[in-house]
């Protein structure tokens, strides 16, 4: 069972039609990311998920059922950067904000241990860095212990050690269990810690997945011939073979190609060596989850 599952969300604002029809699911235990450009619907998206804005049409169902104050306290969320008192310590801090969602007080020192906060938790906010400003408001959604975080841009306004430290959080907080989703436009984040990712583009879904297989279809294989077999003989031993597509002579006398899901570099050796092309060179271009995305949205 998906533990988010939204069906066919649509929302409009006045004219703009922000997002139309989306559906998507999140497993339990993923790492989820939500990628599009500025506009493309990431926050309206999350927004209808945690029930803060209503949609036009479509359903949220959480752990299997309808949207409701139960599933809400199972959810922590960061829409945006939540107001702590400068002058008051970490802990109290969080202690205030435990008491207005009515989560356990208990819940304070198991926030303040996961995020790192422990032996900085009677310091004053105001003297924290930006990332321990950001693990604060991290700490903050995890009061009450809920099975999954919903974060909206957690490393916008970092500085690179804030970035790193929250990204390092995230990959914690994942391996304790939590489910996670993430809305960013930081594609090199998201490809570092998600296991998922739905990309957005004008309030549609472009794709979604495992992030490995969105990255797998779109990977290259280099392949360079001996320097006696022509490079025709090449192109026509890949075209007997219904697995490989798109082969495309490069400079540097190599081509390229994509090979179908499930199939090896070491397959393409041995079915062309079948055929009496012998390979000096074989190699898997990985390409970058921006090149994909980019791709995607263009
Ligand atoms: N309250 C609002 N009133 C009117 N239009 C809105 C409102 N909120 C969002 N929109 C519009 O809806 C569309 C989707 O916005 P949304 O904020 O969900 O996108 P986003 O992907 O989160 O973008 P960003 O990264 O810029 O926050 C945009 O065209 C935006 O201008």
């Amino acid at each position: 069972m998906a533990l988010l599952e939204l069906d066919n969300l649509s929302k409009s604002y006045g004219g703009t039609q922000a997002l139309r029809g989306l559906s998507l699911q999140v497993e339990a235990g993923s790492v989820y990311g939500l990628l599009g450009p500025n506009g493309s619907g990431k926050t309206t998206t999350l927004g209808l998920a945690l029930g803060v804005l209503q949609a036009n049409g479509g359903t949220v169902r959480w752990f299997g059922q309808p949207l409701s104050a139960a599933t809400k306290r199972r959810v922590g969320a960061l829409l945006e950067t939540p107001n702590f008192f400068p002058y008051l310590s970490a802990r109290q801090n969080l202690l205030l904000a435990a008491d207005i969602k009515h989560a356990a007080p208990a819940t304070v020192d198991a926030a303040l241990e996961l995020t790192g906060l422990k032996s900085r938790q009677h310091d004053a906010f105001k003297g924290f860095s930006l990332g321990m400003k950001q693990r604060l408001a991290l700490a903050s959604t995890l009061l009450g212990n809920p099975e999954v975080l919903v974060l909206d841009e957690p490393t916008n306004g970092l500085d690179p050690q804030g970035i790193a430290e929250v990204r390092e959080l995230i990959q914690r907080l994942a391996t304790e269990g939590k489910t996670i989703i993430i809305a960013s436009h930081l594609l090199d984040e998201i490809e570092k810690v998600c296991t998922h990712v739905a990309v957005l583009q004008r309030g549609e879904l472009r794709a979604a997945g495992p992030v490995s297989a969105i990255l797998a279809s779109t990977d290259r294989i280099v392949v360079r011939v001996a320097p006696d077999v022509p490079t025709a003989a090449l192109q026509q031993a890949l075209a007997q073979l219904p697995w490989v597509t798109d082969a495309q002579p490069e400079a540097g006398g190599v081509l390229s190609a994509v090979l179908a899901p499930g199939q090896t570099p070491a397959d393409l050796n041995r079915a062309l060596f079948a055929q009496g092309v012998v390979l000096a060179g074989l190699e898997l271009r990985h390409r970058s989850l921006e090149a994909q995305f980019l791709e995607l949205t263009k």
